[in-house]
């Protein structure tokens, strides 16, 4: 419906367990530490999406109104050691645009050059670090390097909520020997509005689940048949259940142990108060590129030499009736190969129903939130997460190590 990626504040009407940057009590010049999700795509150098560094400026802002110091921290991509590659100078530059200011980049991670940066700063100034995963105790949740980002600060804020489901050193670690540990305004909005979909959800509550594989999603799948009141099933993943029930499936992408998964779902809907709900129809290509030839198929037997790799239009206008119709939508995943153009009707038609939508709408990160910025769509969404693997977690009812360490409420 409308775009709240500015708002802060927990979802109303849902309690957030932990302690937030409003509970902190700054002296002017306080060094606080705050571990952000900077891990943005890069082409050539360049940020293809900001969306993560928008989301964390309620926090940063914040907290230099209050006069803190602040040390950012973030990991960016998956390098093994120092690598230029993947230094955070792409995201210090957008942010000093962003805040208007000069964001200082560390030369290091927590060493020496990061010490004389924070010295150096005054009340209100920046500092980043530089990616944490140049330091191999990070993901090892190494306590020696856990201690050395805590002596930078005499506070920890956590608002990286695409990386709450890691227990590494900035995430977890850090928290034994630095408190106050609280929450960042993005990281109690993720958690509280996730949490309401498991929750008090308003109703009806349609969830739409697309995306390449069963194995993947089968716990979100199994949660929302006794959460949801409609389950919208599509993707690659519609396959396997094609395959369980004994239609054709041609050369399509179909996961052999999601065939299994997808009979013990089918059987187990019945006995749920969830309305399960597969295409009636598809849109198939001869292969899996751009230029494939494109059919549109009246149901779901796949022939022959041809691969599911769409919704059909009928499945398309069903589902986006559903979704208007719903009080609550949530949505993972995308309902077709929606890289290749030919091949992104459904997902694209799912995407502008979501946006249109009078009820609550939620999408969760990974690629339908990258099929809604490309459709340009994101905007129009209540809640695009910030967090793919972690709003999967949560939704599983996951415990996040990023949350749970932090101080209780
Ligand atoms: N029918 C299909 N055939 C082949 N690939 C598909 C099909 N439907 C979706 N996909 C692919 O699935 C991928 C996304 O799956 P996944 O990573 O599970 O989703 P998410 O990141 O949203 O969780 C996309 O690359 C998309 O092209
Ligand atoms: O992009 C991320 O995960 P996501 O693609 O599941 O949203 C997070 O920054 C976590 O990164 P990681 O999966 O390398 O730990």
């Amino acid at each position: 419906m409308t775009a709240d990626q500015g708002s802060v504040g927990a979802e109303p009407g849902v309690r957030f367990r932990k302690r937030t940057v409003r509970d902190l009590e700054l002296a002017a010049g306080t060094p606080v530490l705050v571990r952000a999700d900077f891990n943005v795509p890069l082409v050539d150098g360049l940020i293809t999406d900001e969306r993560r560094i928008r989301a964390a400026l309620p926090t940063i802002e914040y907290l230099r109104e209050h006069g803190a110091r602040l040390v950012l921290c973030s990991h960016l991509g998956r390098p093994k050691g120092p690598d230029p590659k993947t230094s955070l100078r792409p995201v210090a530059e957008r942010l000093s645009e962003l805040l208007g200011s000069e964001v200082v980049l560390a030369r290091d991670v927590a060493g020496p050059d990061s010490r004389r940066a924070v010295e150096q700063a005054a009340p209100g100034d920046v500092v980043l670090l530089e990616n944490l995963r140049w330091e191999p105790g990070e993901t090892a949740n190494d306590p020696a390097f856990a201690q050395r980002l805590a002596a930078l600060a005499r506070a920890y804020v956590n608002d990286a909520f695409g990386a709450a489901h890691r227990a590494h050193a900035s995430t977890a670690g850090v928290c034994a020997f630095l408190r106050p540990a609280v929450a960042g305004f993005l990281l109690e909005r993720e958690v509280t509005t996730l949490e309401r979909l498991l929750e008090d959800p308003p109703r009806p509550f349609v969830v739409v689940l697309g995306g390449a594989k069963v194995t993947d999603k089968i716990k979100l799948i199994e949660r929302f048949l006794e959460l949801a009141d409609e389950l919208l099933i599509g993707g690659a993943m519609c396959f396997a259940f094609f395959r369980a029930q004994g239609h054709a499936t041609g050369a399509s992408l179909v996961e052999e142990e999601g065939v299994e998964l997808a009979r013990r779902v089918l059987e187990r809907a019945g006995g749920t108060p969830c309305e399960l709900v597969l295409p009636r129809d598809l849109v198939v290509g001869d292969r899996f590129a751009a230029d494939a030839e494109r059919r549109e198929l009246d149901g779901v037997d796949v022939p022959d030499g041809w691969m599911g790799l769409d919704i059909g239009p009928q499945t398309a206008r069903e589902y986006a009736e559903r979704v208007k119709r719903a009080g609550c939508v949530f949505w993972n995943g995308p309902l077709g190969a929606f890289e290749l153009e030919p091949f992104a009707v459904g997902t694209r038609a799912l995407a502008e129903a979501v946006a249109e939508a009078p009820g609550r709408t939620v999408v969760g990160g990974g690629d339908s939130a990258a099929a809604l910025v490309a459709f340009g769509l994101d905007t129009r969404v209540d809640h695009v997460s910030t967090g793919g693997g972690a709003a999967l977690e949560l939704l599983e009812g996951r415990k996040l190590p990023g949350v749970e360490a932090l101080d209780d409420a």
